[in-house]
């Protein structure tokens, strides 16, 4: 089943167009890596499929549904992580997890939150502000949060950048583990990561899809297409 459709998608920002048509199928359960250098269009990419951004010309079709129409089913069907890792510094993990658990309808929301702060090892500290986290706890917490509601579809823009060789390591671990059986897009700079954790992959440059596919030939396209300086 197809999860995710883009026909002929265009994106301008004021004069300067950012994707210049784009077009994508993934199925259910597909692990998509969207590669490409600064610039290229992959968080435009994925805001759009995430509803943030609307295109300017074209399709973005999840679940069937118009991705960028403000729909509370659609929201609680996705989760996302950034390099943001978009948490209440001053609330404690507990009551970040609470806050968005809320706002999702979580069912059984105090077991769920105990449930998933032990599988990534923050349950200790599940009573301190997120303030006192290191980067990597933080973003431990903020694959906590995007999975709490148990979504289909998993986005991942950058979430590892910013952490150690260690971080990265445990991340994209955690992300195998809790990511299994759902979709996943992730964009991310660091081809390793990506064939690591996904099986198809896309590089985008100048604002198009110029290579699709799998993600352990990744990286021979990429130096074909983009070079080494491009990453
Ligand atoms: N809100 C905005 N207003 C104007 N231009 C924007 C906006 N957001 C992105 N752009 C431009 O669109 C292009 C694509 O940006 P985008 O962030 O999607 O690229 P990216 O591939 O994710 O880059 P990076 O690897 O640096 O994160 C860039 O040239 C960027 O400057």
């Amino acid at each position: 089943m197809r999860v995710i459709v883009l026909r002929d998608v265009i994106k301008k920002y004021g004069y300067f167009t950012a994707l210049k048509g784009v077009s994508l199928e993934v199925d259910a359960g597909e692990k998509l890596a969207i590669l490409g250098p600064n610039g290229a269009g992959k968080t435009t990419l994925v805001k759009l499929i995430s509803g943030q951004t609307r295109p300017t010309k074209g399709d973005v079709l999840v679940l069937n549904m118009k991705a960028w129409k403000f729909n509370a089913e659609l929201r609680r069907k996705i989760g996302f992580v950034s390099h943001n890792p978009m948490l209440y510094d001053e609330l404690t993990a507990y009551e970040n997890l609470r806050f968005y658990g809320r706002l999702y309808d979580v069912k059984d929301l105090e077991k769920r939150i105990e449930e998933i702060l032990k599988q990534v090892k923050l349950y200790e500290r599940r009573h301190a502000r997120v303030k006192t986290f290191s980067r990597g706890m933080k973003q431990r917490l903020s694959i906590a949060r995007a999975l709490l509601h148990d979504p289909e579809i998993l986005i991942l823009d950058e979430p590892t950048s910013g952490l150690d060789v260690e971080g990265r390591r445990e991340l994209i671990a955690y992300l195998k583990r809790y990511g299994e059986g759902r979709t996943i897009l992730l964009t991310t700079h660091d081809i390793s990561e990506a064939v690591s954790l996904c099986d198809r992959a896309v590089i985008l440059l100048d604002g198009k899809i110029v290579e699709d596919c799998r993600a352990s030939e990744a990286e021979e396209r990429y130096m074909r297409v983009v070079g080494l300086e491009g990453n």
